[in-house]
Order: structure tokens, then sequence, then C-alpha cells
């Protein structure tokens, strides 16, 4: 083998979704609801902070490194912010890291905690980045599907459900973790409490870490609570907590994310995160820190960010909903986040895609994209290459979108002829 060929950890390996539809984007310039970003300005409580802290009257430290393992001011929001939700006081030098986003993450515990051989449980459809960072850490991913469980017209991303007895059967003296998405991108569920005790009893059971990846934590609908599984009992031991800057303040350019849990689990973390990074931007984390401390107050009262988000979210989610179905797309009714995923066969049965490549969901993303200038994310992305069948019949589409922008996205679906 040449000197010069990939490391074996990253051999095998082929581009993200991400790369191929964000070049797809750049040709051909679409109403794009792919790619997971808000089109809109951010809350000021963070904004505001951000002009501060780099303005020539700023204090000009916040212009050089900071603490390695999180901007002192950052985790002290962080520790306070999670201490009042969970009901556990979080130390914020050793239970709490922050990151180059959620993406950094995810990379310090797969890496901080996953041996050669060991087994991680991931549930499809998944976030993309999950299986190829197990197999950077030479973990061998064990995956268990997502079932839709209805004969319902309308779809929720409630009735996307795990089965009990297959997720026992993936348990194994090997098991390392558990990831878990929720809310979840792109199905949107909403994992409820007694779901989470399943999987929290196989943990205890097993001797099993669940991660749990909460970014779009503060977007829920309907009512829906978004349950903790740190706050059930004996999991706060064996949880690692992840959140994103980008999601919580729609400032997904300014990739700052964090973990939080006990220190035992958070220390192989840091390292990891000392021995890459080592250090995320000041000016960013004094943002954040700001913008936290502010919306810690107003949880859950008029004028918080985060209760304001999920209000402007919940209709312009209700309007796709309506659109995609008016021309015969089946989509999944989201309970949280910004995403959703919509059955197209019934819409698209004649259409002929064979001119794109890659698999069937794709194919018609690319077709989508290209002739009508209407852009979504094939799902297959999010399963594994045994599974990716599972999602030959869907397209994801992003609706935290302006409301022009998806009055553009409804005129281009409105245009094609349904149950073509
Ligand atoms: C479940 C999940 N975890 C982690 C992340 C990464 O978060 P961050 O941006 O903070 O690294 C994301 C960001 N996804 O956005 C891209 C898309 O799906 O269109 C995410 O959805």
């Amino acid at each position: 083998m040449s000197k010069f060929s990939p490391a074996q950890r990253v051999s095998g390996m082929g581009e993200s979704v991400w790369v191929e539809f964000g070049q797809l984007a750049l040709e051909v310039k679409p109403v794009n609801l792919g790619q997971g970003f808000p089109d809109m300005p951010p809350p000021e409580s963070v904004a505001k902070p951000l002009r501060e802290a780099v303005s020539k009257d700023g204090n000009f430290l916040l212009h050089q490194y900071t603490r390695g393992f999180g901007h002192p001011r950052l985790v002290n929001a962080l520790a306070g912010l999670y201490g009042r939700l969970t009901g556990h006081k979080i130390n914020p030098n050793t239970e709490v890291l922050i990151t180059v986003g959620a993406y950094e993450a995810l990379f310090c515990v797969f890496m901080g905690l996953v041996n050669p051989g060991d087994e991680v449980i991931i549930i499809e459809p998944f976030y993309d980045c999950y299986e190829p960072m197990v197999r950077m850490a030479g973990g061998v991913p064990v995956f268990i599907p997502l079932k839709l469980k209805t004969q319902n017209e309308t779809i929720s991303s409630a009735d996307w459900v795990l089965d009990p007895k297959e997720l026992a059967s993936k348990f194994s003296s090997k098991t390392k973790l558990i990831v878990i998405n929720t809310p979840h991108n792109p199905l949107g569920k909403v994992f409820s409490k007694e779901e989470l005790t399943v999987i929290a009893d196989l943990c205890k059971k097993h001797d099993v870490v669940a991660v749990m990846d909460e970014v779009y934590e503060w977007i829920v609908y309907g009512g829906k609570t978004h349950f903790r599984m740190n706050t059930l009992p004996g999991m706060w031991e064996r949880s690692i907590t992840i959140g994103s800057a980008g999601k919580t303040f729609s400032v997904t350019g300014w990739k700052t994310g964090w973990a939080y849990g006990p220190a035992n689990l958070m220390r192989a973390l840091q390292l990891v995160h000392q021995n890459s990074v080592y250090t995320c931007a000041t000016p960013i984390q004094e943002a954040i820190a700001i913008g936290l401390e502010i919306e810690t107050e107003k949880i859950g009262q008029n004028g918080s960010y985060w209760k304001e988000l999920a209000e402007e979210l919940e209709p312009k989610r209700d309007r796709i909903c309506k659109f995609l179905q008016s021309v015969g797309m089946k989509p999944t009714v989201p309970e949280g986040g910004y995403f959703l995923i919509a059955d197209y066969t019934q819409f698209a049965k004649n259409i002929d895609v064979s001119g794109f490549t890659g698999t069937p969901d794709s194919q018609f993303a690319k077709w989508l994209s290209t002739t009508h200038k209407l852009q979504g994310i094939p799902p297959s992305a999010f399963y594994s290459e045994e599974h990716k069948s599972y999602a030959k019949d869907y397209i994801r589409f992003c609706f935290f979108k302006q409301d022009s922008t998806l009055a553009q996205a409804e005129a281009i679906i409105k245009t094609l002829p349904s149950k073509m």
C-alpha cells in the first residue's frame, strides 16, 4: 500500500450528503429546503453581545485564547441552565465541555469512550456523522430502525417506534454506548418518557452509556415536552448530553456546541478535545454565555426566545405539511425539530428519474432540485448501507425558513401536477 494512502480509519469512507447536495445547491441555486439552517437573523440576545465583544470598546482579551475546556462565563451559564432543568448540581469545570458545534461533542464522545471492537447502538434514521465517527474510533455500529406503525391517513413522528424486543436483542456484553437523538432529525420524533425509560432500563441492565443528542431541545410543538434522559433514576451517571448553540440560538455558522454529564465520563471527552481542537472561539463563547444568562431567566415566559421559536415554527410546520399533502405527498408531521420527511411516491408515480445517480430517494431529490429548483435531502443518507432502502420513498425538507421561502417552495410544488 502506498505511503500516501489514507489511514485505515478513514479508508472506505465516502463524501457526506452535505458535500454532494451543497455543491448541487451552488450549481442549481434552488429554493433550498435542504440543509438545516434558518434563513433569518439571530436573536439580539446573542447578536448584540457578539457585536459588543468585538467592538473597539470591548474587552480586548476576548480576542485571545480562553479556557480550553470552555470559556468560564459559558460553562457557568450552561451549568446553571442544565442544573435548573435536570435538578443536578453540575460542576462547570469538570462536567461541561465546549466544542466546535455538537459535531465535535459527538466526535469527543466516540473517540473518548469507544475502544476498537466496542459496539454502539445507533437508531435509524440517524444523524449521518454518527456511523463514520464510531467507525473512526474502531467501534462497531449496531443499527436498529424506527418503524412506522400506523394505518392513519395523517402520520405523526410519534408513529415511528422502536420494537422493544428487537431493541433488547441489540444489547450485548460488547455494547458500550447507545445514541438517541431527541427531538429527532429527520423524523421530528420527540421520545416520550416511557420510550426513554425502556432504553434506560436496558442501559442499566447492560451497563451502557446513553449519548443524548438533544440539539433541538427547545423546538417541540403542540404542548409536547422534551424529556431529558439524564433525569431518569440511575441515568445521570450514565448519560452524556449534547447541545448546540447553532440550534439553540439559530446561529448554525457560529459552530459552538457542548456536552455535559458526570465528571468521570466527561474526562475522556476533555482529553480528546484538548488534543484536537483544544479551545473554541472566545468572542462567540462570550456572546452565547450572555444569551444563555438572559434566556435562562425567561424560560417558558412571554419574551423567551425559545418559547417564541417553537411558536414561530409550528405554523411553518403546518403550512408545509398542508401544501405537500395538497399534491399527494404524505408528510410525517413532526412533534419537534425543524425537519420532516414526506412520502413522495403517490405524487411521483410516473416521473422518470433514471437520468440521476444514486438511491431512489437521492435520484428524486436531484430531479426535484435540478428540474424544478426545489431542494430537499434524500433520507437514505441517514441509514446504514443495509437499510438505505427504508428511505427510498421519502424526501427530507427543512421548514425553518422565511414565509417567503416557504411560499416559493409551495408555488413550485403546486406547479407539479399531482399524482404525476
Ligand atoms: C441531530 C443533530 N446532531 C448534531 C448536529 C450538528 O450540530 P452543530 O451544527 O452544532 O455541529 C445536527 C445539525 N444538523 O444540521 C444539518 C442538517 O441536518 O441539515 C443535528 O441535526
